[in-house]
């Protein structure tokens, strides 16, 4: 199958911290691969420097075979690689629906040359923006709070709303940061279900990590552990945590990974 993300022999350092330590790994087109680690592994660091958003020291990045490495965030967004984000203060006082509105289009200098000699075009435009909003919005299930403030969703809204809004986009491949984190049971059902639908029916592929081992294990295949900055081990979920090495590097050999 053909790689959507390839790492190779990246090295980070921040100071006399080497954080990302000649790492290489390959993240499937089409698939939902997961990146787990113990604390301080340098997983948020090779999110960052995939995104875009943090410079690397050597190595390179290659998204669909294309050379990335260190190009900035807003044109891999256009490219199709997309990273969630926490809603920004600032869009907390919109609501739900403005939220997705919000996301910037494909297109961004094109619309603009639109509206100056086309308006007919763009307010043609717009209701299609938000006639997808509205598409988004029941695609994740938000749609009895579409007209609530952003900032006033629940934890686990505001993730639905986060992956929503990579769907405003034509995104072709999604970096995952720990979007289980404080969302409860219910709603974390909703995000899985989510995820694979996007997987399954729009061709999505994902990077995902995430410290929550039920939801790696229900959605992720293959799982790359890194550990130091470089990669340990990949595998599926049931040879990883069957792997003495991991089980050491997580907890001590006296563990066991799946406890
Ligand atoms: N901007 C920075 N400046 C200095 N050190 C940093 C910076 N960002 C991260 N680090 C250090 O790099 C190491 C790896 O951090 P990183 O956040 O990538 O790990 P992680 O695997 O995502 O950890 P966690 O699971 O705890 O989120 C840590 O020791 C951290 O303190």
């Amino acid at each position: 199958m053909a790689s959507m993300i390839d790492v190779r022999h990246v090295n980070k350092a921040f100071g006399g911290l080497k954080v990302i330590n000649d790492c290489s790994l390959s993240v499937e087109a089409g698939s939902i691969t997961g990146l787990i680690g113990p604390n301080g592994a340098g997983k948020s660091t090779l999110f960052n420097i995939i995104a875009g958003a943090l410079p690397l020291d050597s190595g390179q990045v290659l998204l669909e075979g294309e050379e990335i490495t260190n190009r900035p965030a807003n044109e891999l967004f256009h490219k199709g690689l997309l990273r969630t984000f926490q809603i920004a203060h600032e869009f907390s006082h919109l609501t739900a629906l403005e939220n997705l509105m919000m996301v910037p289009p494909a297109q961004a200098g094109e619309n603009l040359f639109n509206a100056w000699l086309k308006p007919g075009r763009v307010r043609h435009e717009e209701e299609e923006v938000r006639r997808r909003a509205l598409e988004v919005i029941d695609f994740i299930g938000l749609r009895h709070v579409r007209n609530e403030l952003a900032g006033n969703l629940s934890g686990g809204q505001k993730k639905l709303l986060e992956l929503g809004r990579t769907m405003m986009t034509d995104a072709r491949v999604v970096l995952l940061d720990e979007i289980a984190a404080g969302v409860n049971r219910t709603l974390l059902g909703d995000l899985v279900e989510n995820i694979e639908r996007l997987n399954r029916e729009m061709g999505y592929t994902f990077l995902v990590i995430e410290h929550d081992m039920d939801m790696i294990a229900r959605l992720c295949d293959p799982v790359i552990v890194l550990a130091q900055g470089s990669v340990m081990v990949e595998g599926t979920i049931e040879e990883i945590q069957n792997n003495p090495e991991v089980i050491e590097a997580y907890f001590g050999a006296t563990h066991d990974a799946t406890a």
